[in-house]
Order: C-alpha cells, then sequence, then structure tokens
C-alpha cells in the first residue's frame, strides 16, 4: 500500500480500541516451551498478521488465543473478556479457522455450513442466505452440493473460513488461510477480508507469505522460538528493507546448505 495511505491508516489504527491483548503467555510441551510470554496488542480494525518460522509458536499461541488450548501461564483478553476465564461468552464473538483443519468431511459443503451456523445460533432462513453469499464470496457455489471430503485442499480451506465467518464475528483468527489456495481465490480472500476489516472486523492471521502480510496487513508480529521479536506497523518492522529480509535477519539467516555435501556431490 502507497506510504501516505499506510501511516494515515496507522495513525487512525492507534486509535482504536484493542479488541486482543495477550499478556506474558506461557505454553510447555514437556521440555519443549513454544510460547515462552508472548506479549501483543491488536486494535479494532486491524489486519493483523503473525509470521515466524517452523516451530516458533504460532499455532500454539493462536489455539490458545481462540480457547481451544489452555495456556500454562499469561492472559488473553478479547474485547476485554478474559478467553479463559469466560470461554463461552468469548468463543462467541470469535471465528476461528484452525491449523489442522479436522472438518466433518461427510457433510456436503452446504451442510457443513449449516452446522457452523445453527451451532452459534443462526435460524435456517439466515443460514441459508449467509451460506448463499459466502459461496458466491468464496467462488463454491458448484460445490456446496458435494462432500467436503472431496473437495481440494484449496475448497476446503475456503469453506472452513466460511465456516468461520457464518455468524459474523467481531475478529477472525485464521492459522494460515492462504495455505493450499490458489492466486485468483487468494486475492478474493483478501478483498472479502479487507471489506471485514473496513467494517469495523479485526483480522489476525498467520502465514508464511511475506509479501502478502507486507502488502495487505497494517499490524505484524515476528515471533521466533515463542517470543515476539519485533512488532508493530508492517513498516516499522521492516524497517526500509523487506518484510522477508528482517525475518530472514531475526529467525537466524539462512543456513540450507551448510553439511549437505554428499547431496551436492552426488551428480559427480
Ligand atoms: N501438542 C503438542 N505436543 C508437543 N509439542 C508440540 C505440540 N504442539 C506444538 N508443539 C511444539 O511446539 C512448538 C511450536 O509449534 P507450533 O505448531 O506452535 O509452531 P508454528 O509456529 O505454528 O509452526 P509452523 O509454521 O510449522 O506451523 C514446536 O516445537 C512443536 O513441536
Amino acid at each position: 500500500m502507497a506510504e501516505a495511505e499506510a501511516a494515515e491508516r496507522a495513525a487512525f489504527r492507534a486509535q482504536q480500541p484493542v479488541v486482543l491483548s495477550i499478556s506474558r503467555l506461557v505454553k510447555k510441551f514437556g521440555s519443549t516451551t513454544a510460547v515462552d510470554g508472548i506479549d501483543l496488542e491488536v486494535r479494532q480494525g486491524a489486519f493483523y498478521g503473525i509470521v515466524g518460522p517452523n516451530g516458533a509458536g504460532k499455532t500454539t499461541t493462536l489455539s490458545m488465543v481462540t480457547g481451544l488450548l489452555r495456556p500454562d501461564s499469561g492472559t488473553i483478553t478479547i474485547n476485554d473478556l478474559d478467553v479463559w476465564a469466560n470461554p463461552a461468552q468469548a468463543k462467541k464473538i470469535i471465528g476461528v479457522l484452525p491449523d489442522r483443519l479436522r472438518l466433518f468431511d461427510r457433510l456436503t459443503g452446504r451442510q457443513m455450513l449449516y452446522y457452523a451456523g445453527t451451532l452459534r445460533g443462526l435460524d435456517n432462513k439466515s443460514v441459508r442466505e449467509r451460506s448463499d453469499d459466502l459461496a458466491a464470496a468464496f467462488g463454491l457455489e458448484d460445490a456446496l452440493g458435494r462432500l467436503v471430503a472431496d473437495y481440494s485442499a484449496g475448497m476446503t480451506k475456503k469453506i472452513a473460513l466460511a465456516a468461520a465467518m457464518i455468524h459474523s464475528p467481531r475478529i477472525l483468527v485464521l492459522d494460515e488461510p492462504f495455505e493450499s489456495v490458489d492466486p485468483v481465490s487468494a486475492a478474493n480472500v483478501i478483498e472479502i477480508l479487507q471489506k471485514y476489516v473496513e467494517t469495523g472486523g479485526t483480522v489476525v492471521l498467520s502465514s508464511h507469505s511475506m509479501d502478502m502480510i507486507q502488502r495487505v496487513c497494517d499490524g505484524v508480529a515476528i515471533i521466533v522460538q515463542g517470543q515476539v521479536l519485533a512488532q508493530g506497523t508492517v513498516d516499522e518492522v521492516r524497517r526500509g528493507g523487506t518484510l522477508e529480509d528482517r525475518f530472514v535477519e531475526l529467525a537466524g539467516g539462512r543456513k540450507a546448505a551448510e553439511g549437505m555435501e554428499w547431496l551436492l556431490n552426488s551428480s559427480n
């Protein structure tokens, strides 16, 4: 986005209320500290990206934010509501796209949206109307009658995203929403999400696509080994370079070819 526009948006964003606050969050799995004291604040209307190398703790963090995984310590509040003290209330205002999709895939797309909507308390008519709107927005009109088990990876991602949005949540937490999604569909999804944040919704997503984050997000956090090493507006974090350069610098540089002589010499 243009620099002046980005600065204007950042100034506006700084005046918005904090909708997600993460404080001193810790999660260990045995001897592995997956999340090591994370502090983060996300304001209303933000399009916020969380990036980090594989195993950095992104999914673990987002699972705790959405009430799926209990933290060892620390607090998470959404709209001033402590997620782990009031999980049922908090979940009403969150839409979740989890990382490892475990869907009821013996349902058709329409049945899955019906299930998601009804579970969130919507009546039949609203579910039907919203399902049609979402299917059109995600280009899934022709797939609604088919079993989700038979969807491609990208289609599965899109139906899960539609299910996450059907109850019009105030905050969407999306773990790698663009993985396997083709570029045209990704652009459509981004457009939908941009409209959503323009009308006061908030998006928090994790992604490995630095280009996309740099292009569409206004805030970003770089997480490495369970800690936030940089956070702020995308311009603050990238410091004049690209987000990818800053990411590689903080993640410890490239070292892929070291010690791989056996492979590199294999054609001799
Ligand atoms: N259920 C679990 N049991 C044991 N260890 C786990 C569990 N879940 C995550 N971990 C470990 O916690 C660390 C953080 O994992 P996490 O999935 O949060 O990383 P990530 O940043 O989402 O990675 P990726 O980009 O590869 O998806 C890793 O070392 C992982 O092996």
